[in-house]
This record gives structure tokens, sequence and C-alpha cells, in this order.
């Protein structure tokens, strides 16, 4: 019995790679990101998807939404594959970020330090995997699609390929991408790396 999880990080917005948005509100897919959404739905045309849940940030929803009307499925909201919460780092532009001296601990060493009142990163792996293992109970031998973030996506693979966190930097989430899993009593195995649906 497997479950199989397509991991999709929500399409691109205008700050992606300028501004740590974490859970700020108002962040929407730009033009681009809207393409990509088109995209991705395409791309699950031909799946048979059992259930689809998405990060309740806007960012995740107007992902999913297209790709839920294409299958013609209703969407859930999913508190527990939301953005980490970044505390009083979200906002702040990377460039400013570089200048505090707990950003460069944050991405030194994930498992031992937390954003400022925000949320650790193994605190983010433990809702994910939660609401991955609650799926598999209830969809065993059907596939799931879930829209989350780079670093929580990061989180899943890394709990389920029996790596530490502190390996998140061994590969790329990108905007748009797919990351497919399948998880049984036997294991899981990681199919695909960061797919990207093609123009
Ligand atoms: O901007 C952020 O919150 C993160 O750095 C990237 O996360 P995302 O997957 O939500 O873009």
């Amino acid at each position: 019995m497997t479950t199989t999880f397509f991991l999709v990080r929500h399409a691109a917005h205008d700050r992606v790679g300028t501004i740590l948005c974490g859970r700020m509100p108002g962040v929407h897919l730009g033009a681009f990101g809207k393409d990509q959404a088109e995209r991705l739905a395409v791309r699950f045309a031909s799946e048979t998807i059992a259930c689809i849940r998405t990060s309740p940030l806007e960012r995740a929803v107007e992902t999913a939404e297209p790709i839920a009307l294409k299958l013609r499925q209703s969407l859930d909201i999913c508190g527990a594959i939301s953005e980490i919460d970044f505390g009083t780092w979200s906002g702040r532009s990377f460039e400013a970020l570089a200048q505090d001296p707990g950003w460069s601990a944050w991405n030194k060493s994930r498992s031992t330090s937390r954003p400022p009142e925000g949320e650790t990163m193994l605190e983010a792996q433990t809702r994910i995997v939660g609401a991955m293992e609650q799926l598999r109970r209830r969809h065993s031998d059907q596939s799931v699609i879930l829209v989350s973030h780079s670093d929580v996506i990061k989180a899943a693979l890394l709990y389920y390929l029996g790596l530490s966190i502190d390996a998140y930097g061994r590969f790329d989430i990108d905007p748009a991408s797919i990351s497919t899993l399948v998880v049984g009593d036997w294991g899981s195995k990681v199919l695909r790396l960061n797919e990207m649906v093609g123009a």
C-alpha cells in the first residue's frame, strides 16, 4: 500500500528571492506565476488525484486553484502545510537579513536555530509530516497534491529521505516545481525532485 505525494511549491510572485515573505498577507502570483499555475494544471490533468490540499497563503491558493479547477476537485485549505512562521523576520529583505547574525545562524544550522518569535524548521517538519501521515492512512494506493512552500517541502523530503534538517541546502525546490514522493509502510522513495513543467 503506497500513497503518492505530489509536493508542489507555489508559483512565482514578484518578491521571490528579494523579500522573506513568510506568512505576510497580500503576496499574490505575478503574471509569470499565473502562467506557471496554468501549466501545472495541464501537467496534472492526466493524473488521478484523490485530494488537493493547499497552504492557506494567497500565493499557494492561487497556484492550487487552477489545478483544482482543471481536475474538477475541491480544494482543502490546510494550515499544517503553511509557510514557516518567520516571526519578526517576515517581510524583511534578504539584503537586510544578511546583516543579522541570527540569519547566518539560521542558515548555518537549522537544527539549533529559531527565527525571532518564530518557528523552527523541525517544528514545521513535524506539522507537514503529521499531515502527510494522516493523508497516507486515508488515501492508500491513491495520489495527493500538496501545494506548499520551499522550506516546508524540503523539511518533508528530508524526513522521508532520512536526512538531517541541516541537509536542507543539498537540493533546490523552485517556484512551481513538483517533487514526487511515494510513502508506504515499507518506507519511502523520492521519484522526482524539483520537476519543472515546461512552457
Ligand atoms: O519568502 C519566503 O517566505 C521564503 O523564503 C520562501 O518561501 P516560499 O516557498 O513561500 O517562496
